[in-house]
């Protein structure tokens, strides 16, 4: 089987060109699954899409990197939540601010529904511990949410621009504990706190 490491390396601009189709690739899946969650379940043209989806997996299943592949390497490109080449991601895009806060814009469509026209709860909740999690994220390392409590003040509604806060609240030693809200029309519409957690250095463990 050919991996990653078979295949000769692209030249820089190449790469690029290819992170930018990535990235289209991602615009356009985010499309299909929502264009998906609109049509007439009885139009037939379903069945013509469902023969061209197949068409295009097979076409991408030869190449593909294997999951360990994959694993061995993450980037914040990929995540799902403001990962621009995921296309279960939103993306939501996070900003750092001077004052060291985390915010992001975000506006949800159909894909993300839960109760009828509001956003899906769990939705809310992964959101709230990537952003969290953010503020948090110390330059020299990974972090790991240990505990999350969210409170869902009013539902969320989709289709409406909403803006996401999460700013680090308290730190000791390798405990990072950090609050945010998810605000809608200048209300808030769901607020977390977290405890974040800098892993132990592998030796220690
Ligand atoms: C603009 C910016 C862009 C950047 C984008 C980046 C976005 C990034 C977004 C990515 C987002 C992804 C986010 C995700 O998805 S993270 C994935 C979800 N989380 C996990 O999988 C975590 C699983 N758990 C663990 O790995 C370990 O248990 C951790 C690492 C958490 C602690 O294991 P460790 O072996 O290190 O701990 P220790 O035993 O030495 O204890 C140390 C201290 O901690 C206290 N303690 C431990 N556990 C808990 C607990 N549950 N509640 C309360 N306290 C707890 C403990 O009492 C002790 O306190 P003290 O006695 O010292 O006082």
């Amino acid at each position: 089987m050919t991996t990653v490491e078979d295949r000769p390396l692209p030249a820089p601009e190449a790469e690029l060109e290819y992170a930018a189709a990535l990235e289209r690739d991602a615009v356009q899946l985010r499309r299909i699954v929502d264009l998906l969650q609109r049509v007439d379940v009885d139009d037939p043209l379903l069945l013509d899409v469902a023969e061209e989806l197949d068409a295009l997996s097979e076409h991408l299943e030869n190449p593909v990197e294997t999951v360990t592949e994959t694993i061995r390497n993450p980037g914040w490109r990929h995540d799902p939540v403001s990962g621009v080449e995921n296309a279960i991601a939103p993306p939501i895009i996070l900003e750092s601010q001077p004052d060291g806060s985390v915010t992001a814009g975000v506006e949800f469509g159909l894909p993300y529904q839960g109760p009828n026209s509001f956003v899906h709860g769990g939705i809310s909740a992964m959101v709230m511990d990537h952003v969290l999690s953010a503020a948090t994220t110390p330059k020299d390392g990974p972090i790991f949410t240990a505990q999350l409590t969210v409170r869902y003040h009013r539902p969320l509604p989709l289709f409406v621009p909403l803006t996401v806060v999460a700013r680090l609240k308290e730190r000791e030693g390798r405990k990072i504990w950090a609050t945010g809200e998810i605000v809608v029309d200048g209300k808030i519409a769901v607020s977390a706190e977290g405890l974040f957690i800098q892993p132990r250095p592998k030796a220690a463990r």
